[in-house]
């Protein structure tokens, strides 16, 4: 084929929409592609099939190397990662692969082994997903480290080298004006769920480029693992807008754009063209957004909640005026009286069981408090613990607004962590403006340029309502830009919390300073993932900081023997506790929109979990062997809080008016019943 001949006719069968450019660019990609078992000129093979099946047979398929043209025509187009690659590639990026892992299992344990059980179990996945996700549920606990945090992250930074067979859809910049085509390339007549990642801040690792399709991949076998999502409904996505990490875009055998990300307007309209085209063809489905870089987080929540199913639950916390709840008491007095009233008045009369104690009335006002609160996902999990790690220390969980929190870390997690805590502080202290600025003061964040102070130039309007007052500051001995180790001996936090990605940032000096702790139970939550980003492990904080601690990480670490038959609790601070259960409850009670309410219903579901005597031994999370128990209670939670807000529109034969009638046993019960099991289905064949 001449190249001047076919130039011109691939321009005029290319889609008009795409710029000259790109055009080219497939153009030449399609001339780099030929597969090595066609020769120019021979007779092409013809196939009875198209889409994904090509894909998953080994006669035809040619994985990456399918030119955009072969895409285009087989229906392929969105299921391969958008970077056209030679035969020769391929069998480079192969072989690399197959070299390091000679050269790791030579080199002692390093990641090797987590590495081949995931690639085992990815082998599985494509074999067999009931016998895939009968594993993963009977062995969750030890094999979620694999799917999830820590393995997903090393996943995710060999992806180029792991990539097989491809799973879930990938949208780039080049498919600009196709997406809503594209879509009806996926198999899946319906679909639930779709976790969808940029790619731009992996976990801590930073940006990954499309390799990022792991998290995505990751958290959708949590979906249906824990909240028993049906797995042939789920949709992994990643929206391949280039990179700005060097290496990759050095890096002959990467998969994805190999362009620095766009940014502004091009880069919303991408997204935007994306969400348009998944809700044109499942106006039902629910979009997770996962580790979006903060800077585009926060807007792309803001541009698509109230429209779509949606919400991103590495960052949300809500920004409801203080105003805006079902109670207005304007002081705590004034809110306490509501609430014991409430208590003898409805609660106790509606329990027939009930029996008058102190700590039952004070648990109840909490839950009551906490309910007035709206945070979710990250934030929720992160107030669930904290409000533990009070009750923790023999206190009730109302004495929260008296904690000292120094907060490492002004990211998206960290934000949404830090307008969490001060709105439960605030409500529980009287749920006023007044209330709401001194729990403003509980608080010490520190971040890559140390303290945050009004002193700091251009401070991220995010964080400036946590920049603490210069006066203040040198009333503590601090100043703008402290050390974290400098801000602990000064501050001595009753809890010090990273969401800092950096591993190790809790050093032998910070640790050393939390001694003087003026709690008699200091926390520390090292919630950064993956393992080597936690800020500390649980052993150098047991051992500097003493065995009284409690302690929480991101990423799973295992208990640590204290002597004298004692054992320090690894509890594991993840979001993987709520963002199953707020999928399944969104799904079942076929709200509209994600509400804060719903989201906030989670996070109290997961914070009366505990109970007293787990919370006094140091066990602030419950165990991740029982998260399909936890996310239903979660659903189930998700699902009430949806009705009473009339947001329900119901979901298949369960229409709103029945979904209100149902006590709360009866929600949980309707959620268990729709939750997926691995079993194997009866098969009969029926004829087109
Ligand atoms: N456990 C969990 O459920 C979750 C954990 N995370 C983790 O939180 C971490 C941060 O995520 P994002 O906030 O989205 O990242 P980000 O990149 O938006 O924020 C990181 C923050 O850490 C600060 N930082 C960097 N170096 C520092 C240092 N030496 N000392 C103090 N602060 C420093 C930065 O200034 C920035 O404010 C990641 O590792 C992520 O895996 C995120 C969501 C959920
Ligand atoms: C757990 C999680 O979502 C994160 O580290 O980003
Ligand atoms: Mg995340």
């Amino acid at each position: 084929m001449a190249f001047s001949s076919s130039l011109p006719r691939l321009l005029r069968r290319t889609s008009s929409s795409l710029p000259l450019q790109w055009r080219l660019r497939m153009f030449l990609a399609g001339k780099r592609s030929r597969p090595f078992t066609t020769c120019e000129g021979s007779r092409p093979t013809i196939l009875h099939k198209r889409s994904i099946d090509i894909l998953h047979d080994p006669w035809f398929n040619k994985g990456t190397a399918f030119s955009i043209t072969e895409r285009d025509r087989l229906d392929l187009r969105g299921l391969l990662p958008p970077n056209v690659m030679t035969p020769r590639q391929q069998i480079d990026r192969f072989m690399v692969d197959l070299k390091r892992l000679e050269l790791n299992a030579s080199d002692g344990p390093s990641d090797t082994i987590a590495l081949a059980k995931w690639r085992i179990l990815n082998r599985l996945h494509d074999r067999n997903e009931t016998m895939y996700y009968k594993v993963l549920i009977e062995n969750i606990k030890e094999y979620a480290p694999i799917v999830y945090t820590p393995t997903v992250g090393r996943v995710c930074q060999n992806y180029s080298g792991l990539f097989r067979r491809p799973r879930g859809m990938y949208f780039s910049a080049a498919d600009h004006g196709e997406m809503m085509s594209m879509v009806y390339n996926w198999p899946a007549e319906q679909v639930d769920m779709i976790v969808v990642t940029d790619g731009s801040r992996i976990l801590g690792l930073g940006d990954l480029g499309v390799q990022g399709i792991g998290i995505a991949i990751g958290k959708l076998d949590l979906y249906v693992a824990a909240a028993g999502i049906n797995p042939q409904r789920v949709l992994p996505v990643m929206i391949d807008v280039g990179t700005n990490n060097e290496n990759l875009l050095q890096d002959p055998l990467y998969l994805g754009l190999q362009e620095h990300r766009l940014d502004g307007e091009k880069y919303l309209s991408v997204i935007d063209e994306f969400m348009e085209a998944v809700f044109t063809r499942w106006p039902n489905v629910i979009v997770q957004f996962e580790d979006f870089q903060s800077k585009w987080a926060f807007k792309l929540l803001q541009r698509y909640r109230s429209t779509y199913r949606m919400f991103n639950d590495d960052v949300q916390s809500s920004a409801i005026p203080l105003s805006n709840t079902p109670i207005h008491c304007r002081t705590r007095e004034q809110l306490c009286i509501f609430l014991v009233d409430f208590y003898f008045r409805f609660y106790a009369l509606q329990h027939p069981c009930f029996m008058f104690s102190v700590s039952h009335l004070f648990d109840f006002i909490l839950s009551s408090l906490i309910h007035l609160t709206r945070y979710s996902g990250t934030a929720g999990v992160a107030i669930a613990g904290l409000l533990g790690a009070v009750r923790a220390q023999g206190k009730p969980m109302i004495d929260f607004p008296k904690q000292k929190i120094v907060v490492a870390g002004a990211g998206s997690a960290g934000i949404g962590v830090l307008n969490a805590a001060r709105k439960t502080m605030a409500r529980m202290l009287g749920n006023n403006e007044f209330a709401f600025e001194g729990a403003r003061s509980q608080f010490w964040v520190v971040d890559a340029m140390g303290l945050l102070t009004e002193g700091r130039m251009n401070i991220d309007p995010e964080a400036l309502p946590f920049a603490r007052k210069l006066k203040e500051s040198e009333r503590h001995g601090l100043h703008e830009g402290a050390s974290l180790a400098e801000v602990v001996t000064k501050v001595k936090p009753d809890v010090l919390l990273g969401l800092s990605a950096v591993g190790g940032l809790f050093s032998k000096e910070v640790l050393e300073a939390l001694k003087d702790s003026s709690s008699t139970r200091p926390a520390i939550f090292a919630m950064s993932n993956p393992t080597q980003n936690a800020e500390c492990t649980p052993e150098e904080a047991f051992s500097t900081v003493g065995d009284h601690i409690v302690f929480a990480s991101g990423s799973p670490f295992h208990d640590v023997d204290l002597g004298n038959g004692k054992i320090g609790h690894c509890n594991q601070g993840n979001n993987m506790y709520l963002f199953p259960g707020i999928g399944l409850g969104t799904l079942l009670s076929g709200a509209r929109v994600i509400s804060d309410g719903m989201l906030q219903a989670a996070a109290q579901c997961l914070a009366s979990y505990m109970k007293e005597e787990e919370v006094l031994n140091g066990i602030i999370y419950p165990s991740i062997s029982s998260i399909r128990d936890i996310t239903k209670e979660v659903a189930a939670a998700v699902v009430r809080e949806a009705v009473a807000e009339d947001l329900a529109e119901g979901y298949r034969d369960m229409d709103p008016q029945e979904l209100k009638k149902l006590t709360p046993e009866e929600t949980v019960a309707y959620v268990k019943k729709n939750m997926w099991e691995p079993h194997y289905p009866t098969l009969v064949y029926k004829r087109e």
